[in-house]
């Protein structure tokens, strides 16, 4: 497997904390679009930081094992240094915005990194034109909505062409139709730009069409990794994280067991009506 960050015998705990992450190993593969999932406390913004950096060598803690993303590890690393390679987008995403227009928003990343006055302002067109401001860059940023900002965030880290991008439950302040454009617009950047995405989801049914691999995590431990044909059965036999899969899924994994067939990993209910009807299930059934 081609991966971009891989963890190994990774241990850690916060300063005032029991162990939060323990024995994680996991490889991400370059160019997937994985979805980490878990109950709430299992760990996953902890182990979103420890992706890029944050965890342990800015948050503090005692840790041990190693993660290296695109081959280097990240002990020694400045974390501004490790956002060149991967970009992080929190939940509270509000508190990485730290200017007063839109434009200068996007520039102040990448003047930080050192790009020069005249290929930060390029770029800065180019991450609003991405995800869909384009020409806001006078734009004072309580002008914009709530999902406006929040894809400003994103255009931020875009800015920087990070070859791996972490969100934290990007979509959790947004009503569906917020949620379902976001991620069409990550599906977009995935396709063109070849990005890995790495995203926290509570509600599966946004990333169905899209997501790749999956990690479940649980009190800490990581309980199933690797593409979602060959996780999903596994993750639905632990109890605790069924009701995590999408409903889709767990129906597939129960008619399985009922009726001892095999079906494919559906992607929406079309898919699932139209092969339930060709095997001669529920006849009457519409799409
Ligand atoms: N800064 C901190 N100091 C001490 N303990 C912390 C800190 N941040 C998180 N924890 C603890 O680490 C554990 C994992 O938290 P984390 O936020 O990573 O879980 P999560 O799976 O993202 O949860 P949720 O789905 O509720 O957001 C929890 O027990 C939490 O209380």
């Amino acid at each position: 497997m081609n991966s971009v960050i891989s963890v190994s015998d990774f241990y850690f705990n916060y300063l005032r904390s029991d162990l939060v992450l323990k024995n994680v190993n996991i490889e991400i593969e370059k160019g997937s679009f994985t979805v980490i999932i878990g109950p709430s406390g299992a760990g996953k913004t902890t182990l979103c930081k420890a992706l890029t950096g944050i965890v342990p060598f800015y948050s503090g803690g005692d840790y041990a094992g190693e993660i290296k993303v695109l081959g280097e590890s990240t002990k020694g690393k400045k974390v501004s240094d490790l956002a060149m390679k991967v970009g992080l987008m929190l939940e509270d995403y509000e508190s990485q915005l730290v200017s007063l227009t839109a434009g200068e928003e996007v520039a102040f990343s990448l003047l930080n990194h050192g790009f020069p006055p005249e290929e930060a302002e390029e770029r800065t067109r180019l991450a609003l034109e991405d995800v869909g401001l384009p020409g806001r860059e006078s734009y004072q940023l309580d002008e914009l909505s709530g999902g406006q900002r929040q894809r400003l965030a994103l255009a931020s880290l875009l800015a920087v062409h990070p070859e791996i991008i972490v969100l934290d439950e990007p979509v959790s302040a947004m009503d569906p139709d917020g949620g379902e454009s976001l991620y069409k617009l990550l599906d977009k950047i995935h396709k063109e730009h070849g990005t890995t995405f790495i995203v926290v989801e509570h509600r599966l049914e946004f990333v169905l069409p899209y997501m790749t691999d999956l990690i479940a995590v649980k009190n800490g431990e990581i309980m199933a990794q690797g593409h979602c044909e060959d996780v999903v059965s596994h993750i639905y036999e632990d109890k605790e994280l069924r009701p995590l899969l999408p409903d889709l899924w767990q129906i597939k994994c129960n008619l399985e067991k009922g009726t001892a067939q095999k079906f494919s990993l559906w992607r929406s209910a079309d898919e699932a009506v139209k092969e339930l009807q060709s095997k001669g299930f529920g006849r009457g059934v519409r799409a």
